[in-house]
Parts: C-alpha cells; structure tokens; sequence
C-alpha cells in the first residue's frame, strides 16, 4: 500500500509518500513559509536528486496542488500517475472530543474538524484545506485523520482542567486538550529505544518548538501534563502567539481597542510572539540573525523565548519530581544550537550539562547532547509525525477493508 501522508503545519506543509511494505519513504519534501514573501518548495525523491523551487505561494491547497504534480512529474516524480496512491493520511491539529483516535474521513468527520476550527484557527482549516484538496486530486482514495490531541486524552483532571467554574467543562468542554501529540509520542519512544530504557521506567520532558512550540511531561510513557491548552495558544511564547498571558488582559484590550472576538484572537494568535516582540519576523533564524546584527528587538525576543522555555522546563521538573530525560525537537529544537544551549546553561541546577561539541553538530538521526557527568540526559530527536500518520492510516484502511 502506498500512503501519502500529509502534515499541514501552520506555516508549512511536509509530505511523504511510504511504501507500506517496508515502510519506506519514496519521497517526500516541504512547502515552507506558507503565506510570507517566496515559499520554498523542496521536494526530494528517494533516488534521485532534490528540487527546490522557490516562488510565491499563499495557501495550503495551492501547496498540494504542487506536492502531487511534482510527484507525478516526468522528471522529478516517483509515480507515473497519481492513481498509484492508495491511501492519504492527515495530520489534524484540533480533534476535541469528537474524536479519540484515528478516523477514516467521511463527512461527519470533516463537520466534526471544522466545527473546531474556532478552537485551532491557524491549523483545522489548513487540514480541511488538505483533505478537501485530496479529495479532488485523488478521488475515491480513502483518506484518514490522525490528531494532534489523542496523546495527551491521558492528561488527569488536575493537569487538564482549568480552575473555572464547572460549568463551563460540562457545557463547552473547555478544558486543555494539548497538541504535538504524534510528535511528543513518537520523540518520547525514540528517546526510551535510544537509551535503552523502558519508557516506563524514566521521567521525560519533550520540547516540541517549532513555529508553534510546546512541552509536554511523560511519565509511565504518557502525557501527563503539556503546555498548550484548549487551543494551540496556551504556554510558550512562539513565532507569532503569544503564549501564557493575564486572561484579564484579553478584555481590557478588546475594551480599550474597541477590537472584536475575531480581532483579538487573531492578534494574539498571529501578531504575537518573536513577530511582536522583535518587530522583525517570527522565524528563529531571522531572530538570532537580527541579534548578530546587533538588533535589540531580536536579542529581547530571544531573550523572552528562551526563558519562558526555561521556566516552563523547571515546571514540569517539579510536576514528576524530577526529570532523567529533556529531549528537543521539531524546526528550532533540531536545528537551533543557539536556543539549546542557552536553555540549557540556565538549568544548570537541574544537574543538565550539555557538551557544547555535541551540541552543534548537525545530523538528521537522534542524538546525545549532554556531557557524561550530567544528571540528565539531553537529546536531540528528529521529530517523525509522518511516519505515526503513515502506520495509523494504513491499519485503519487495512481494517476497513478486511
Ligand atoms: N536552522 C534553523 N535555526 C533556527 N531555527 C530554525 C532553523 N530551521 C528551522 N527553524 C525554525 O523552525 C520553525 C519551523 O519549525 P516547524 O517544526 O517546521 O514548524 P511548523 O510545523 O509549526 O510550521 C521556523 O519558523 C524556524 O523558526
Ligand atoms: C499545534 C501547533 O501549534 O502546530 P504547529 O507547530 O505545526 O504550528
Ligand atoms: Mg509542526
């Protein structure tokens, strides 16, 4: 079976296309910085050689669009037509309580992941975008929706409650649900096989920072705790939200700025975070490129990033009594020396020493970071939400079809 999984980032789209039979990627690239000034599209065919195309694309469908021609392209592609897929796997960001597991599409699925759009408005309507995308592109391919949220429904209640009137639970289901969840499962395993420990047996604090960024505590092998909340916003501060905040800030602003729901959510959802506070851009490379130039905005956006991380971090320490494991990883946690390590020299109370040698190489396999003297292990580990998409997709289309 040839499943094409998709992963409908809130700037960027990844794909993979696996051979089920062995698991194994045919292909598989990126659409980045979806929506700013030239988008980068890399496509890399298994065997043959990377394409990187640069040009001006401003939404998620346009993206697939451009994922399947290049698949099917005469020089770059692996298949001579896209009837070859067998099944499309998709990363949904948003699953709340409508779902908690895996599903095959149909349209009640789709009515249940947009009527969660207003709790992910940055991702849920990336994901419609793509299933409805596949839908016209690869017709009567069963599709299959893997959630961000399913990880942490282990979460107890005095993690994932807030302390709000009841009501509020009973009525709304508002409530942390948490997110990265495929990556923050997936990272974790990989750390426990890495250190050839059972998962069960150590405390790990996995830092998923990417453009949206989150912690999560795993303890016994599941989450029991994660910085994210009821929506995607909550926690650290990230490319362009705000992360933990006053919430009577929410309504003094709306007040005085005289600004709708819609406004307010959008501002703190999409002009905040680096983007506000450096002015500059809310990508980490522009930030520590800016702070090398000698920009302060830049120096204090990394600053605040970097010890809201920290703070969080020292948390979750204290949420498992302890910590044997701090694990990075997605687009700034597998590619930014700079945030690790002055993350990490700030936690030197913890026992966490980090090899400053170690820390700078840069490989795409998992990877020790810290010094043998240190109380805890620190790891690097690419993060592989692909490849959780691909299995579950391909078991819940096996078991459909038997
Ligand atoms: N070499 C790098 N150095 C620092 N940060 C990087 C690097 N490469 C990528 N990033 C960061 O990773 C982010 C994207 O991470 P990713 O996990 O792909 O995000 P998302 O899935 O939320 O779109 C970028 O915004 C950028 O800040
Ligand atoms: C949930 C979330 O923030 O996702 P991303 O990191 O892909 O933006
Ligand atoms: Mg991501």
């Amino acid at each position: 079976m040839k499943v094409l999984v998709i992963n409908s980032g809130s700037s960027s789209l990844k794909y993979q296309l696996y051979d089920m039979t062995d698991e194994s990627v045919l292909a598989k690239g990126l659409v980045e910085r979806i929506g700013m000034d030239s988008s980068i599209l890399t496509h890399k065919p298994a065997d043959k050689e990377e394409v990187v195309e640069v040009s001006e694309i401003l939404e998620h469908n346009t993206a697939i669009r451009k994922v399947i021609d290049k698949l099917t392209d005469k020089t770059h592609g692996v298949l001579a037509s896209v009837d070859e897929i067998n099944a499309v796997g998709h990363r949904v960001v948003h699953g709340g309580e409508f779902f908690n597991e895996s599903a095959l599409v149909d349209k009640e699925a789709k009515k249940n992941i947009r009527a969660l759009i207003d709790l992910a408005p940055l991702h849920n309507p990336a994901a419609v975008m793509g299933i409805e995308a596949s839908e016209v592109n690869m017709p009567g391919v069963p599709q299959v929706v893997v959630f961000d949220t399913a990880f942490h429904q282990t979460m107890p209640e005095r993690s994932y409650l807030y302390a709000i009137p009841r009501v509020l639970y009973s009525k709304y289901k508002v409530r942390r649900y948490g997110f990265h969840g495929t990556s923050h499962y997936y990272v974790s395993l990989a750390a426990a096989e890495f250190l050839g420990k059972p998962i069960e047996d150590i405390k790990i604090i996995t830092a998923h920072i990417g453009n949206g960024g989150s912690l999560t505590a795993i303890q016994g092998g599941v989450s029991v705790d994660t910085s994210m909340g009821m929506t995607p916003l909550e926690g650290l501060m990230m490319g362009t939200r705000s992360g933990d905040l006053d919430p009577a800030i929410v309504p003094y602003v709306m007040n005085k700025e005289e600004l709708t729901v819609g406004e307010m959510n959008s501002m703190l959802n999409k002009h905040s975070g680096l983007l506000a506070i450096s002015g500059i851009s809310s990508d980490m490379r522009d930030i520590t490129d800016g702070w090398e130039k000698g920009e302060p905005n830049a120096k204090l956006a990394f600053e605040m990033y970097e010890y809201r991380l920290r703070k969080y971090i020292g948390s979750y320490a204290a949420a498992m009594n302890g910590v044997d494991v701090l694990v990075f990883t997605a687009g700034v946690g597998e590619n930014s020396a700079i945030v690790r390590k002055a993350v990490c020299d700030n936690l030197s109370y913890l026992g966490i020493e980090i090899d400053e040698e170690l820390n700078k190489i840069r490989s795409g396999d998992a990877r020790r970071i810290s010094t043998p003297n240190s109380k805890v292990e620190v790891l690097v580990v690419p993060t592989n939400e692909e490849l959780v998409i691909a299995r579950d997709t391909y078991r819940i289309v096996e078991e459909s079809q038997a």
